[in-house]
């Protein structure tokens, strides 16, 4: 049986996800985002599931150091989330009468929700759980008094509903991978999305100079974080996503420029994106641009034209 490891407890916005991506394979939660690649990496799981990124927090810091630290995976599908939080309480409390003291969740979670908290609970102590789900376990044990969830958390623990489709940017969505170990890719669809971690050169231009082989080939950049290198200050490695797929010659070209001008590049995976959305491909730029020049050059090579 596949089994497929998710950031938990149950009831986080992250199994919803999984719920998406897996097609049928049994699902099982794990406490961290490092402990989701750990499963995939030791052979106790054949796929993870975990955030990446938010439209109003950024970057999903743990995800993207786990694809750095240890053997590699790749991401073989994504999942977009709209993201709305139920508030809950515990299941004997009055929240008006006796108002919460303190209020837990992901600090993902707790930054999509400070405009609702400072209006609602203003005195409430904000405190970081490990996911939104962990925090609702946590109002269940006593240790908080109110948890902002995904609202299938309100259907996985016995907690009273305080309020729903809480949210201050009624846009703000979360993406999530599916992980596997490397081997085969997705096919391609022209609406794909190929990530890369790149370490730079600590030399003037090095990063404009990757970020160039990009634009040259007409290759639309969908994302750029920068992470610190732990405990090397001041280096960085850069995380990279860009529209297209490694199986086509204009995207294999890029790779390999960008290859050539940095330290080492580590591949995190081409898959379609949640998005649908196809790649731009600019004039001259597309894959059989790139076919006919290099059979143009093979020609030049042979002698067979001037
Ligand atoms: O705690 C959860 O429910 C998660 O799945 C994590 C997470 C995140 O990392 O951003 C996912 C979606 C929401 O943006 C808030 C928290």
């Amino acid at each position: 049986m596949v089994r497929i490891a998710f950031f938990g407890p149950q009831g986080t916005f992250t199994e919803q996800a999984a719920r998406v991506l897996a097609g049928g394979e049994e699902l099982f939660p794990v406490e961290t985002i490092p402990a989701a690649f750990e499963a995939v990496r030791s052979g106790a799981a054949d796929g993870a599931c975990v955030p990446v990124e938010n439209s109003v927090e950024g970057p999903v810091t743990a995800t993207l150091d786990s694809a750095v630290d240890g053997d590699p995976l790749v991401a073989v599908a994504e999942a977009l989330l709209p993201i709305r939080f139920t508030v809950l309480v515990g299941a004997d409390r009055d929240p008006v009468a006796d108002p919460p003291r303190t209020v837990a969740s992901h600090p993902h979670a707790l930054a999509q929700v400070r405009g609702w908290l400072g209006e609602h609970l203003p005195g409430a102590e904000q405190l970081v759980a490990s996911s939104t789900a962990a925090a609702a376990v946590g109002v269940l044990d006593g240790e908080y008094d109110a948890a902002v969830v995904a609202p299938v958390a309100a259907e996985h623990y016995p907690l009273k509903t305080f309020a729903t489709d809480v949210a201050d940017l009624a846009d703000a969505r979360t993406r999530f991978l599916l992980l596997r170990t490397p081997g085969t890719l997705p096919e391609p669809t022209g609406a794909d999305r190929t990530s890369i971690v790149v370490a730079a050169a600590n030399r003037t231009g090095s990063l404009a100079g990757l970020l160039t082989e990009l634009a040259m080939r007409g290759i639309n950049l969908t994302r750029l974080d920068a992470r610190p290198v732990k405990g090397d200050y001041g280096t960085y490695r850069f995380f990279i996503d860009f529209e297209g797929h490694v199986t086509e010659p204009r995207i294999a070209d890029a790779l390999a420029a960008m290859r050539r001008r940095s330290m080492s590049v580590r591949f995190l995976g081409s898959h379609p994106r949640a998005d649908g959305v196809t790649a731009t491909i600019e004039p001259g730029a597309g894959n059989d641009d790139f076919v006919a020049a290099d059979a143009w050059v093979e020609a030049v090579r042979k002698g067979e034209l001037a």
